[in-house]
């Protein structure tokens, strides 16, 4: 949205992510605001992308009319606590990126009235291909709403989800980047095995990956309004000769619990964001 002005509290992995892919995809970052505990990243971040750092948080809160709380999980209570005077006082629209912290229990966290949108988005924000979920309390517009989906289309697809449904979706999206490079890791070190350079492999199978996810993407996108669109095991099938090498393969996977693995991966990071809620 031209001339709103956004304030990050917090300069780390996900703020830089969203900041860095927000100026690649042309967005205006002069109205951008960043501060970090000490100040150092914020500054370097702020340097790198034209935006303007804050000595302080008090400072953005009263100078941003959207205020994006990306800190740890943990140490957010302690911050809204400390924020609680400027928030009243200027009631800009705050977005949480946190994970486990529900959007009761933000609210209860906030002054009364405050205006928040939860959003969970991933690390390829930093690429303009996150995956966000977002939910808005009660008092957020369907303008407020907007300018969220605005910043987050930026850098990636969004969907606006029920907010019971967060630690579910930060297991399948918000998470699932790393259960993918675990993935990737694992079959490049195996290409080591085959004889092939580690870096050249880590190249082979990102393509691999990479290509993959986007003929699932151009699937669902071409095939969706003529009828029912291939399912990834629809392309397993089409990938699997009879008695060919990858079945061979897709058989030793299922042998080896990988499909339990996942299941257990999404469990234990379901589970997790609801202990960091509690
Ligand atoms: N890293 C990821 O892939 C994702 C992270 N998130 C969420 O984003 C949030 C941030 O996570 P990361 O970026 O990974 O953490 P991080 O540790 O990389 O960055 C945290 C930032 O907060 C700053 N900070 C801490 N206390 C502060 C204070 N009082 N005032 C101003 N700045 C302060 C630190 O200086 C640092 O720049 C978390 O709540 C996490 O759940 C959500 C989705 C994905
Ligand atoms: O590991 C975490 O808690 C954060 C939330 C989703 C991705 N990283």
């Amino acid at each position: 949205m031209p001339g709103l002005r956004i304030g990050f509290i917090g300069a780390g992995s996900m703020v830089g992510a969203i900041v860095r892919g927000a100026a690649a995809a042309g967005r205006e970052t002069s109205g951008f605001l960043l501060t970090s505990a000490g100040g150092a990243s914020a500054r370097a971040l702020a340097q790198e992308v034209g935006a303007a750092s804050c000595q302080s948080n008090d400072e953005l809160v009263a100078n941003a009319d959207m205020v994006v709380l990306g800190v740890k999980p943990y140490t957010l209570p302690g911050l809204l606590d400390e924020l609680a005077v400027p928030l009243a006082e200027h009631s800009p629209l705050v977005v949480s990126l946190a994970a486990g912290l529900s959007l009761a229990r933000l609210e209860g966290l906030a002054p009364s009235g405050t205006r928040i949108v939860r959003a969970m988005p991933n690390i390829a924000a930093g690429v303009g291909q996150s995956m966000t979920a977002l939910a808005a309390g009660a008092p957020v517009s369907p303008e407020d709403l907007a300018a969220v989906e605005d910043l987050m289309g930026a850098v990636g697809r969004t969907v606006v989800l029920a907010d019971k449904d967060f630690p579910a979706f930060v297991g399948l999206a918000g998470s699932s980047p790393a259960f993918v490079l675990t993935f990737i890791d694992a079959l490049a070190r195996a290409g080591v095995l085959g004889g092939i350079p580690r870096a050249q492999a880590v190249e082979i199978v990102t393509q691999a990956v990479l290509g993959t996810a986007r003929l699932l993407q151009a699937e669902a996108d071409s095939n969706a309004a003529q009828g029912r669109p291939r399912t990834p095991a629809d392309l397993i099938d089409a990938v699997c000769s009879p008695g060919g090498t990858t079945v061979a393969g897709v058989v030793a996977l299922q042998r080896a619990g990988f499909s339990d693995a996942v299941v257990r991966a999404f469990e234990a990071t379901v589970a997790r964001d609801r202990e960091l809620g509690s």
